[in-house]
């Protein structure tokens, strides 16, 4: 065997061998079962090979009737029980496959939000998840190569039994199966890689599927696609690929039934050989009736149990191939469980950015560029700019979504990449312009990992201070009220500005020292956002906060403002500073906004 070949083996070994320790983390008791099940699925064509001989034998030779009914006794009992136990495994093994694929689930979900968030952008990462998520939930692939694992060890118990059996009569016929049976095996193998070539093809087409349907199905794409009318467009798109897709399929089938015709071809040969070689002994008087039967029964059960073998070892190979991408995707590292720094009991936080650039991944051009900012602990700084400036940018490095490409940004001084990611994570309270609500009740969206402990009162007081406390609690299961009805009937569908409150209220309730908030009035009436406004200072306390916006008005709020352009700071200071810079970036900005409001 070459040492490719053998290289080969082994990486598909130890991948099954990975796949076989993650199931048994999930389920213990599902290995023990497998294992019971495999001996049992074994002995039950033993049994109906070797009992049928001895019974031929006594009605052809003695007759004796307690000995036939011992026999057939032990025959049929031995079935009754060994298939009654068989059956029975079955049914758990069924129940414990479906453990397993949620297990799986989980793993891959728990992965997923724990990676680096540039890394769930990454098409190639989004491909390989793709790949190794397809793989597991469309294909089965782990039940498959568990279930297939079990068989290959019940076909090498009945292939060594029947291999005894056929061994009392000759070995040549052994060796004329085994030669079928390579035959047959390099037909398969052809037969599979055709099979499993496809996906290569079909992932990539799916991913583009899953689009569609997740653009049909989301509520929030309805109105663009009604109002746009849309719909022709999405549905030659989805034809196009569904096309594609069953060419591929077309392909694979011709090239397919082609293997398996040649595969029974070599099954007929086989079996006439089978015959007339038993017949041949017989007639010579080398074997009676009760061993012809059982020769027969033993030759071809051992060439279908070969065939199966050697099947499920190219199969499983297969599976191990498939799974590849999954083992690729699990060892993705996530730089964020590197920082081990205690924030311990620091009670001031002062933020600086010192020389930052940054670039997205798999971008050219630099988004921030030289951004050198110093936020001390309980000031409040507005960040402002055009379109596109890199205001947002800069705030998903403050909370590490993403690390400068050179520079650094430290906390009290020290690089914030080196602080334990969670204890991190604890000091910021975040509204994105993009925030999500989540179809669980109110409670449970602001307190998230706490709503079991939380009281009541606090998100009230929470909601209170945003001025959503009074229209929740009107509402006949107040903060218990499930958002959207993808759950519940009863679900609520907030406004824009109902839902941007409810998504500032978990900052609230959060109490962390340092509160980002990228545009977090952008929904609000004004009425709602003067309120906001005025209860600025109430909200965010002493804590030192950043804050984004395009009402410049909000600005004077804020003790310092940053001015963004084309990813730099063009200027910084307090709004009186700023406006005094007559044709400035700032005084434009704040003058076309002014004169819509005299
Ligand atoms: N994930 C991303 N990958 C690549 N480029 C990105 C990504 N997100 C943003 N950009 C680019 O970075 C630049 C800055 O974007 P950013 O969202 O920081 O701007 P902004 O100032 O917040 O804009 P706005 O006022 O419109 O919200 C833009 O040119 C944008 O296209």
């Amino acid at each position: 065997m070459s040492k490719e070949r053998i290289l080969g083996f082994k990486k598909d070994f130890s991948t099954g061998a990975h796949f076989l320790k993650l199931t048994y983390g999930i389920s213990k008791s599902y290995i023990y079962l497998s294992i019971l099940s495999c001996i049992i699925n074994a002995v039950i064509p033993l049994i109906n090979i070797i009992m049928p001989k001895f019974i031929i034998d006594e009605l052809m030779n003695r007759k004796r009737i307690e000995t036939l009914i011992l026999l057939v006794a032990i025959l049929v009992c031995g079935n009754f029980i060994l298939n009654l136990v068989s059956r029975w495994l079955y049914a758990v093994l069924e129940i414990k496959n479906i453990e397993i694929y949620n297990g799986f689930d989980l793993l891959i979900g728990k992965k997923v939000m724990n990676m680096d968030f540039e890394k769930i952008e990454d098409s190639e990462v989004l491909n390989l998840k793709e790949q190794a998520i397809y793989q597991i939930k469309n294909q089965n692939v782990i039940e498959r190569m568990i279930s297939e694992g079990m068989k290959v060890f019940t076909n090498i118990i009945t292939i060594i039994g029947l291999i005894a059996v056929i061994a009392t009569l000759d070995l040549y016929i052994v060796l004329f199966i085994i030669c079928i049976v390579v035959a047959n095996s390099l037909m398969y193998k052809k037969n599979q890689e055709v099979r499993f070539g496809i996906y290569k093809v079909l992932i990539p087409l799916n991913r583009i599927v899953e689009y569609f349907d997740g653009v049909i199905n989301d509520f929030s794409s309805g109105k663009d696609i009604r109002l746009y009318n849309m719909s022709p467009l999405i549905m030659k798109k989805y034809e196009e690929c569904s096309k594609e897709s069953l060419n591929e399929f077309n392909k694979m089938y011709k090239t397919i039934w082609k293997y398996n015709g040649f595969n029974k071809i070599n099954l007929q040969i086989q079996m006439a050989v089978v015959y007339a070689y038993m017949t041949y002994k017989v007639f010579t008087k080398a074997i009676g009736i009760g061993s012809f039967t059982m020769y027969v029964s033993s030759v071809i059960n051992f060439s279908t149990t070969m065939s199966d073998f050697s099947s499920t070892v190219i199969f499983l190979r297969q599976m191990c191939k498939l799974l590849e991408p999954y083992m690729e995707f699990e060892q993705i590292k996530s730089k964020n469980i590197e920082g081990t720094k205690k924030i311990d009991d620091v009670k001031k936080f002062n933020i600086e950015f010192k020389n930052v650039y940054f670039k997205y991944p798999r971008s050219k051009e630099y988004t921030l560029k030289n951004v050198s900012i110093d936020i001390k602990d309980g000031e409040k700084l507005s960040v402002v700019g055009l379109n596109g400036a890199g205001k947002t940018t800069f705030i998903k490095l403050v909370t590490r979504l993403y690390e400068p490409t050179e520079g650094e940004i430290l906390l009290n001084g020290i690089n914030i990449k080196e602080y334990d990611y969670d204890e991190y994570m604890k000091l910021l309270a975040v509204v994105f312009q993009d925030f999500k609500l989540m179809a669980f009740s109110i409670k449970e969206n602001i307190a998230l990992n706490d709503y079991e402990t939380s009281k009541d009162e606090d998100i009230e007081k929470a909601l209170n201070e945003v001025g959503l406390e009074d229209y929740i609690s009107k509402l006949p299961k107040g903060i218990n009220t499930h958002i959207y009805k993808t759950f519940e009937e009863d679900g609520i569908e907030f406004s824009g500005g109902q839902s941007q409150k409810l998504a500032i209220s978990r900052a609230v309730y959060k109490a962390a020292p340092i509160v980002v908030l990228d545009e977090p009035t952008a929904a609000l009436d004004p009425i709602a956002e003067f309120e906001i406004y005025s209860r600025f200072n109430e909200l965010i306390g002493e804590k030192t906060a950043i804050y984004i916006s395009h009402r410049l008005s909000s600005c004077r709020f804020c003790d310092r403002i940053a001015v963004f352009h084309n990813g730099e700071i063009i200027q910084h200071g307090t709004h009186d500073e700023l406006i005094k810079e007559q044709g400035s970036q700032y005084e434009k900005m704040y003058m076309t906004q002014a004169q819509y409001y005299v």
